[in-house]
């Protein structure tokens, strides 16, 4: 990769990281070592299938801090995937080393260190990873917002198992190939932990959201190399900025005191105090930062936006408790019957309780405010045609099939996939735990011209759709499963192979609890596989890019029996 010369840009980096809280044994400050557990055989985190893996991680954990003791991440939690990056920079054998010698948990950097690293890669969250520099070498600094191939000076601020974690004070040495500050469209880019990737050119975007998707299949599925088809490119979304449709800024109530006090008599209404940020929270700290507007969100959240902070400035003193504000966007059903579809103007909502209305192709959504639906409107049309394609005409030996008849929604919310692929199947049922959100799938239904007798849903475990389903031919059957970041179960999975749907489609914003799950797929189906030696093969997986600017991805994963 080539560099150009040297060009220093400062980068903005917010207030000042505060100490850890400080502990019997961690010194603190500037000149001491960063709060470091004592070393001592790690505790293993639960298997992900502990009937509550994030209560008794939670417990375990706290436990042994309490002892002096480490504890390894929960399994598929953003530690344990960070973790396997860390992994990757190293090396098996430096690792294996370092548990061997011990050293595992003695990190090299004091609290505060200023230290300058070459960017080896990207981890799966869009952060850095780098070497620490020799002799040091056998050490991971993490650095936000720092690009493969760039020279970074980064100030560390916590250490962990083989790796420091630091803030990016400046990119001495850009990737000029990569990195152009002029794409950047928020001011507060570079210190807004929501976006990541502003500085890269949307082909980049993808490209990096696609090594996401190898990786984690690579470090959490399981799946023999030689089984794996090759990872599509991933699909973009049509709108790059202006697209999340809704928003969760939040601020907290004024501290104690000036509650008592209340507002100087020098301070009018329309004067923002200095302690009250109403925003986002800044990279890597639980710290809001104040945030007068947000590219990402549509106009009209942006445009609301304003004036319900003016709102919040004039109230604050009421405020005895912080509060996370939520700002959707709807069709304004008012306007609706003025105006062709497609072309109604949109509100923005603001009541947790209230109905937002979305359309997504020719097809009408309604939902609570509160509840789930999709963040990115311009991509569903994409995403549904793809999940719709993949069922109903498959290349491949697949496609000599008639199309299946049946179709199973798991963890349907809305009903959104049920209800865009209705127009192709003859019986459909849906299942969902929210009771609010099935209650809006089953009026999304009759709100698009749906006969009860040919789409059903269902409150309840997604498991439970399986007895719930005799009559559904599973050879003439497709099942979607999509489910929250937390993925499916055991049981779940166990059911669909008994089931034996003709094809699986996962759609999973968590493509590492995919990966785990589809991989556990594919071996309880060659444990199980029938006597005519049918099993199911995974056939594609292609990420969707729900959220540009960050990170995050979708991934699609289709298999079928064969
Ligand atoms: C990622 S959302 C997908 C919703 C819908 N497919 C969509 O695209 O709008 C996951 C949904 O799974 C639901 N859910 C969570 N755990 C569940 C479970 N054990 N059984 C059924 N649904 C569940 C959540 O309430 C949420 O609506």
């Amino acid at each position: 990769m080539s560099v150009p010369p040297v060009t220093v840009i400062e980068v903005q980096t917010g207030q000042t990281r505060p100490a850890p809280s400080s502990g019997p044994s961690s010194p603190i400050g500037n000149g001491k070592k960063p709060r470091l557990e004592e070393p001592s055989p790690p505790v293993p985190g639960p298997s992900s299938s502990a009937a509550n893996p994030k209560k008794s991680h939670k417990k375990l954990a706290r436990k042994a801090k309490k002892k002096g003791q480490h504890v390894t991440p929960e399994a598929y939690s953003n530690e344990d995937i960070l973790w396997h990056d860390v992994e990757s920079v190293l090396g098996k054998e430096v690792v294996d080393a370092a548990v061997e010698a011990g050293t595992e948990w003695d990190a090299p950097f004091e609290f505060r260190e200023e230290v300058e690293v070459e960017v080896h890669s990207m981890a799966s969250n869009g952060d850095g990873l780098a070497l620490a520099p020799a002799p040091r070498q056998h050490w991971v600094v993490i650095v936000p917002q720092a690009l493969p191939g760039e020279k970074v000076r980064a100030r560390v601020y916590r250490s962990s198992r083989l790796h420091s974690v630091a803030d990016l004070v400046s990119v001495d040495v850009p990737n000029a190939e990569m990195r152009d500050m002029s794409r950047v469209k928020c001011k507060y880019f570079g210190t807004c932990a929501g976006c990541q990737y502003q500085m890269l050119s949307y082909d980049t975007q993808l490209d990096l959201k696609r090594t996401v998707v190898v990786k984690a299949y690579q470090n959490f599925s399981n799946i023999p190399e030689e089984t794996m088809p090759s990872i599509l490119g991933t699909i973009a979304s049509p709108l790059q900025y202006g697209y999340r449709t809704k928003i969760t800024p939040h601020f907290e109530a004024p501290p104690k005191k000036v509650q008592k006090a209340g507002r100087p008599s020098e301070e009018d209404d329309t004067t923002q105090p200095n302690w009250l940020k109403i925003g986002f929270n800044q990279i890597g700290k639980r710290i809001t930062m104040d945030i007068e507007d947000c590219p990402i969100a549509t106009p009209v959240l942006t445009q609301a936006y304003g004036p319900m902070r003016e709102n919040i400035v004039k109230n604050v003193y009421s405020y005895k408790k912080g509060v996370s504000l939520l700002l959707r966007d709807s069709i304004d059903v008012k306007a609706e019957d003025t105006h062709a579809a497609g072309e109604e103007p949109h509100v923005c909502i603001t009541d947790h309780r209230a109905t937002v209305r979305e359309r997504v192709g020719d097809m009408l959504f309604e939902y609570t405010a509160g509840s789930f639906f999709q963040n990115n409107n311009s991509v569903l049309v994409p995403l549904t045609d793809y999940v719709r394609d993949a069922i109903v005409s498959p290349s491949g030996s697949a496609s000599s099939q008639s199309p299946p008849t049946h179709l199973v929604d798991a963890y349907c919310g809305a009903g959104l996939f049920a209800i865009m692929l209705s127009p192709h199947f003859t019986t459909i049922a849906g299942i969902e735990l929210s009771s609010d959100s099935i209650a809006s799938a089953t009026r999304n239904a009759t709100l698009n011209h749906i006969p009860a007798t040919k789409c059903s849903f269902r409150a309840g475990d997604a498991a439970a759709i399986f007895a719930a389903v005799p009559d559904f031919p599973p050879n003439e059957t497709a099942l979607i499963i999509d489910p929250p970041r937390k993925g499916t179960d055991e049981n779940f999975i166990e059911q669909l192979i008994s089931f034996g749907a003709r094809t699986v489609v996962y759609v999973s914003c968590n493509v590492h609890t995919q990966a785990r799950d589809v991989g556990m797929i594919l071996r309880k189906s060659e444990e199980h596989a029938g006597q005519d030696g049918q099993r199911y093969r995974l056939e594609s997986i292609r990420g969707f890019d729900l959220f540009p600017q960050t990170a995050h991805v979708e991934s699609v994963a289709v298999l079928r029996l064969a």
